[in-house]
């Protein structure tokens, strides 16, 4: 039985990876995240296969032009991208294939024929998502600058275009909000523990 992937989207700060690990922790052999390729260098300790499939330049855009990929983009001077591989190794093992992405990620999965569910996790207000991104305290204010205007930018986007994701998860209050993410994901949550 195959689970669908969930596409998990929302501004740094918002709550993803708090709700995901929760869940993670509560449903330990039910998600796996898929492993994307890059043109990068692995960073000391990273590892092929593990935390992205290291690509040379020339191979990754062959494999572009021959539509291997769900979605790719091109953030600074390297390529980043999920290849339809990945993901189908992931719905092989009967676990949920969570993939996170950025908007323009999400937009571009939907042009696919992934059958997706479009899940977007946000701080109630921008001034909430300010004061959690300080707190988290994990980038320098230049950087929290960055991901405030980016999280402006695509929330008046998202306002446009709600219909872009199945649910939008407000986290407010965490339980709350990873319950809904629970709820959400329900009936492909059971599946993976009848396996
Ligand atoms: N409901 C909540 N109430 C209060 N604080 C929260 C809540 N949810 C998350 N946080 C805190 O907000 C901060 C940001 O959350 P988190 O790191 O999960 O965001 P993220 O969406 O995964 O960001 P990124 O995309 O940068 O990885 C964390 O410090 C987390 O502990």
């Amino acid at each position: 039985m195959v689970c669908r992937p969930i596409v998990l989207s929302g501004p740094s700060g918002g709550g993803k990876s708090t709700i995901l690990s929760k869940a993670m922790q509560e449903y330990p052999n039910s998600f796996a995240f898929s492993v994307s390729h890059t043109t990068r260098q692995p960073r000391p300790g990273e590892q092929h296969g593990v935390h992205y499939y290291y690509t040379e330049r020339a191979k990754m855009e062959e494999m572009i032009k021959n539509g291997e990929f769900l979605e790719n983009a091109k953030f600074g001077d390297n390529l980043y991208g999920t290849s339809k591989k990945a993901v189908e190794d992931i719905e092989k093992t009967g676990k949920i294939c969570v993939l996170d992405v950025e908007l323009q990620g999400v937009k571009n999965i939907k042009n696919s024929h992934l059958d997706a569910r479009y899940i977007l996790i946000r701080a109630p207000t921008l001034q909430i998502l300010e004061q959690r991104l300080r707190a988290r305290g994990t980038e320098k204010e230049e950087a929290i600058a960055m991901r405030l205007k980016h999280a402006k930018e695509d929330r008046e986007e998202i306002d446009k275009t709600p219909h872009l994701f199945d649910v939008i998860i407000v986290n407010d209050d965490l339980d709350r909000a990873y319950k809904e993410f629970i709820d959400t994901i329900q009936e492909d949550l059971e599946k993976t523990l009848k396996k």
